[in-house]
């Protein structure tokens, strides 16, 4: 099959971060920095991204790497550093195959730094281009609640084979939304799922481990024939995606039940597997550009899913124009039956603003 490899060292290497996800969000000390845009960051983030970056470093030398993160703090840092350095060292897989396939430990601080730093590509139309977000959700992740480790590989531009590691939600795809899913979560008992998607191959799920693949099963969409009986999801920081549009579109598709707020592209995840239904995430501000990372790998798993995706326009989403979606504002995702009708609510709440 094409791509096998590619989501083979995807979901090892994204199931590889998340026991160092695991270890920071269990921990109280996440060596919590701001960054320039005033987001936070956090030794989970720098760690993740390390780790993620050698696995694909190691198996695909020539791809280039879009990731959110890079080591500049770090290189100022040295306590930060050390911190870093220690959990990515003790983030290893325990079947020692699995851990073969993306390299092994990383070899130095220096290398750890470098491999941060490799994510910097300016991202476009051509060739192959993974797009890594260590930690979607930090705000998530730092308030004890949905957070997901996700990469996704761009081949001319397309979101082509996806890998997003949740380690908070039910490994049950058949558990309904909880409401609050959003809010106290936990990794215990019954928690972290691994997805996968390769363009044209379907959607999997499975449980997270920490050593070989378990085995991936099948999801999709709920079919949904009336919207009425929807469950929406959207961010829980009303700063990310306006929850007063997406209630005015919920309304107007006759939606009842109240949203699911969860950080992180666990939102994605979770309608993949029919647990909710509609994704919503309206502008909040005029000039804020979505990051690709922060969409490319559910996009594949939502579309393989049986979903379909675009911006609030109803425009496809451009991975093709460098590090942000800058041709786009917002996204919206739907099972395929129902998305013209969606889009349309999209497009009338917008309309009646101007
Ligand atoms: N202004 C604005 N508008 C839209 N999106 C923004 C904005 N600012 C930040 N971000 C990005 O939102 C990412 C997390 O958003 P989510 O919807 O996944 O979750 S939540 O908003 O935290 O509930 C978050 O991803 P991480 O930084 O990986 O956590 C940001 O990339
Ligand atoms: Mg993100
Ligand atoms: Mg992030
Ligand atoms: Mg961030």
């Amino acid at each position: 099959m094409t791509y096998e490899k590619e989501l083979e060292i995807a979901l090892l290497a994204v199931q590889r971060a998340t026991i160092l996800t695991k270890a920071v969000y269990s921990s109280h000390a996440k060596g919590t920095l701001s960054k320039s845009d005033t987001s936070p960051v956090t030794i989970g983030d720098f760690g993740a991204q390390a780790l993620i970056i050698s696995s694909i470093k190691h198996a695909f030398p020539e791809d280039e790497i879009v990731g959110e993160e890079d080591a500049d703090d770090l290189r100022k840092n040295s306590s930060l550093r050390d911190q870093i350095w220690e959990l990515v060292q003790a983030a290893k897989l325990e079947d020692a195959e699995a851990e073969e396939k993306i390299g092994g430990p990383i070899k130095s601080v220096d290398a750890m730094l470098d491999a941060i730093d490799s994510g910097n590509s300016q991202g476009g139309r051509i060739g192959r281009i993974w797009a890594l977000d260590p930690i979607d959700g930090t705000k998530g992740f730092l308030r004890g609640g949905q957070y997901a480790v996700c990469l996704g590989l761009l081949v001319d531009g397309v979101p082509t084979v996806g890998a997003i590691g949740c380690p908070n939600l039910p490994v049950d795809d058949n558990a309904p939304l909880d409401p609050s899913i959003g809010a106290d979560a936990d990794d215990k008992e019954g928690k972290g799922v691994l997805f996968g998607a390769v363009k044209g191959q379907g959607a999997t799920s499975r449980p997270l481990s920490k050593g070989a693949l378990q085995e991936g099963k099948k999801i999709y969409m709920k079919p949904l024939d009336d919207t009425k009986q929807a469950t929406f999801c959207e961010s829980v920081e009303s700063g990310h995606s306006s929850h007063g549009d997406n209630a005015a579109i919920a309304a107007k598709l006759g939606i009842t039940k109240p949203s699911v707020r969860m950080d992180s592209q666990a939102k994605y995840c979770s309608i993949a597997r029919g647990a909710g239904d509609l994704y919503l995430r309206l502008p909040v501000s005029k000039t804020y550009e979505e990051k690709i990372w922060d969409h490319a790998a559910g996009a594949v798993i939502v579309q393989e899913a049986g979903g379909e995706l675009a911006d609030s326009e109803g425009k496809p989403l451009d991975f093709g124009l460098g590090r942000t979606l800058k041709g786009n504002k917002g996204v919206i995702a739907a099972p395929k039956g129902v998305f013209p009708e969606v889009i349309k609510a999209v497009k009338e709440v917008l309309a009646a603003k101007l």
